[in-house]
């Protein structure tokens, strides 16, 4: 079985490159990293990079995730094939475009454009938004799925994730101890739904509710709290529709806690996605 050790960055096309990097400096509060040849290197954590958008077609996503060794990259190409998932090593001017030594891509069974990279690159310098969010780094997308329990199969039996918690077919799964790095959502077509950073505190939660009302960016759902992960939570909309979420207190999921965790099923109602009654203004996460 394959070992994620962690999700690393998501890919964006976009048709507009200057206002889509406008909008993750300036609202999201991200830090650009590298400008290079139509693509934009974005950073959220001490990480090299955690978003890159690039000009091209906004349905053009990319989530990857890291493996921790040349091996297992390896092991991760052929895992795949005999399962009979087509997948392929990048070629080295792709793995230098990825800042990262080695890298595979494959399409989950929904149509997922998937990457795993070996050796991406570390920063050495601490991440300095350009606005005071609170951001202390990416956490997790929600991936879209044409069939979730089938996905779920993929992602637990190959992929090696295990399921944290389930609102209705929707997956929450977990790669480490964070509660979830994928939360896999039924949707009539492929690719990210939404990717989560992590802020400091409910302070900066309430904090980016106001200003981004100020800004009129669209609030999508929240502030609220999920049950599932106990995060509290805002979600809104950015460039091509995508949707952005920052939560805080997600809880986790130890070796200890393993022993006796059992994933719960939550029924596909409101109250399974804020305990505080927010509504989602989101097609997806309505009930
Ligand atoms: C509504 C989406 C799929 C969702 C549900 C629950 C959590 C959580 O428990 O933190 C999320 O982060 C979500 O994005
Ligand atoms: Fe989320």
């Amino acid at each position: 079985m394959i070992h994620l050790h962690d999700i690393r960055y998501v890919r964006l096309g976009t048709p507009d490159l200057d206002a889509s990097v406008k909008y993750a400096t300036d609202v999201l509060g991200l830090e650009v990293a590298e400008r290079s040849n139509k693509t934009v290197y974005l950073r959220s954590d001490s990480r090299d990079h955690t978003l890159v958008y690039f000009e091209g077609d906004a349905r053009d996503h990319t989530a990857a995730f890291e493996v921790d060794t040349a091996r297992e990259l390896d092991d991760a190409l052929q895992t795949l094939e005999n399962a009979g998932v087509r997948a392929v090593r990048g070629t080295a001017e792709e793995a230098e475009q990825r800042h990262a030594r080695d890298f595979i891509r494959f399409n989950d069974l929904s149509g997922n454009r998937i990457e795993l990279v070996f050796a991406p690159h570390h920063s050495g310098r601490r991440f300095f938004g350009s606005r005071d969010a609170g951001i202390t780094g990416f956490s997790h997308i929600g991936l879209r799925t044409l069939d979730g329990r089938r996905d779920e199969a993929f992602w637990t039996t190959l992929l090696g994730a295990k399921v944290s918690d389930r609102i209705g077919e929707a997956a929450l799964l977990r790669i480490d101890d964070v509660h979830h790095k994928i939360a896999l959502f039924p949707s009539s077509f492929p690719g990210v739904q939404h990717i989560n950073h992590q802020v400091e505190s409910i302070d900066d939660v309430m904090r980016a509710y106001y200003i981004l009302r100020e800004r009129n960016i669209p609030i999508r759902f929240g502030p609220g709290r999920h049950p599932t992960s106990g995060a509290m939570f805002l979600y809104f909309e950015g460039p091509d529709s995508m949707i952005y979420e920052y939560s805080t207190g997600v809880r986790m999921i130890t070796e200890e806690d393993e022993k006796t965790y059992r994933p719960r099923d939550f029924p596909m109602v409101p109250s399974s996605f804020c305990m505080w009654g927010a509504r989602p203004d989101i097609p997806e996460f309505k009930t």
